[in-house]
């Protein structure tokens, strides 16, 4: 078993930001060690090395993409900054003064080819994240059906998870941050080209990263930013601990339903040739040279599986973040505004539970 030092290869380790909670290591293990099975089993992250799940993709540069992908339409996020913190577009509109972290641009994928030479040199940021649809060509139906569903499917069965909901193209600017965040789906995060460092905190850790409140356009995204983290607010970070894993081409991190993580793309040390053809390096604005160095995944994720038919206590950390989440939501509609949820739970513990 291999739960050795950071990976070193293939990346700057400039690119690697310096937080303030201690991080050990995912272990990095082969398909072959029956060891992987136990971790995923007891809902462990693992990096997978060798499990051929996309080595069909793994020719997926933005040439191959921008001659297979088709005609359809790409959701494309622009960030001020370098931090893509997903928000609901529906809960937004009921929250006026909910100011939007990141934009959104619905464009096709020359447009989005477009849009990275043309912001290459503006502030905007921007990070490419499509579900994977029957609008693609026919050569990318080939690779995926080509993905390595035998070992996937077979830890589906095994696990008893629910079906595949959907599977995440995600097409990124180096040095692009998708901030810690939890969701509700296991999910095998395959790595295809560049490279990313994933940033992993146990779900016990909830009282540690401050979610925003349920109803609120940022559910289950922590409110900590880890580049400058307020410790007045935020007084639990201090306790906050990671596992790390840096994941590169073929690489596939599990991530168990409900663990959080962040997800940082680093600065690849051999530029990868997109083989990008007949594509105009002169953009409207005038603006010329190579597409700036992008990373690519895409990820798997699964519904979880049903609740046990007996509950055994104590319950679990996965359970207690469920049990939370339907308390907040049950006293939202009970009280019939989110906004009084925090005062009537005070109300509560106050003096009498704590
Ligand atoms: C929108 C999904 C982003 C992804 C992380 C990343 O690659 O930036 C993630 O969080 C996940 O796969 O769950
Ligand atoms: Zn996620």
């Amino acid at each position: 078993m291999s739960y050795g030092k950071r990976r070193r290869t293939g990346y700057d380790p400039a690119s690697i930001q310096e937080y303030t909670f201690p991080i050990e290591n995912i272990p990095r293990l082969s398909a072959r060690d029956p060891e992987v099975y136990r971790l995923i089993q007891a809902s462990r992250p693992v990096v997978i090395s060798d499990s051929g799940l996309i080595n069909s993709a793994l020719k997926w540069n933005l040439g191959y993409l921008q001659e297979n992908l088709g005609d359809g339409s790409f959701h494309v996020y622009g960030s001020k900054d370098n931090r893509f913190k997903y928000y609901d577009e529906k809960r937004a509109k009921q929250c006026k003064s909910f100011p939007k972290p990141v934009k959104r641009y619905e464009v096709s994928f020359n447009d989005f080819l477009k849009m990275l030479m043309e912001k290459k040199n503006t502030r905007e940021r921007i990070y490419l994240q499509q579900m994977l649809n029957e609008s693609v060509g026919q050569e990318i139906v080939k690779d995926y059906v080509d993905f390595n569903w035998d070992w996937v499917g077979r830890i589906q069965n095994e696990q008893g998870w629910g079906p595949l909901s959907s599977n995440l193209l995600l097409i990124g600017l180096e040095g692009n941050i998708t901030p810690v965040h939890y969701d509700e789906q296991e999910n095998f995060f395959s790595q295809i080209s560049g490279y990313k460092r994933c940033l992993l905190f146990s779900p016990d850790q909830f009282e540690n990263l401050y979610p925003h409140p349920v109803a609120h356009p940022c559910d289950r995204q922590s409110q900590v930013d880890f580049s400058k983290p307020d410790f007045e607010r935020f007084p639990k970070f201090r306790n906050a601990r990671a596992m790390e894993a840096i994941v590169g081409p073929g690489d596939v991190l599990y991530i168990p339903m409900y663990w959080w993580h962040q997800v940082e793309s680093l600065k690849s040390l051999s530029p990868i040739d997109h083989k990008l053809r007949d594509f105009s390096t002169t953009t409207s604005s005038g603006s010329s040279g190579d597409i700036p160095p992008v990373t690519v995944s895409v990820n798997f994720w699964y519904r979880a599986a049903p609740l046990p038919a007996t509950v055994k206590f104590p319950i679990s950390a996965q359970q207690r973040v469920s049990v939370m989440r339907n308390i907040e939501k049950l006293l939202a509609s009970a009280l019939g505004s989110a906004d009084e949820v925090g005062k009537l739970l005070s109300t509560m513990v106050d003096g009498r539970y704590n």
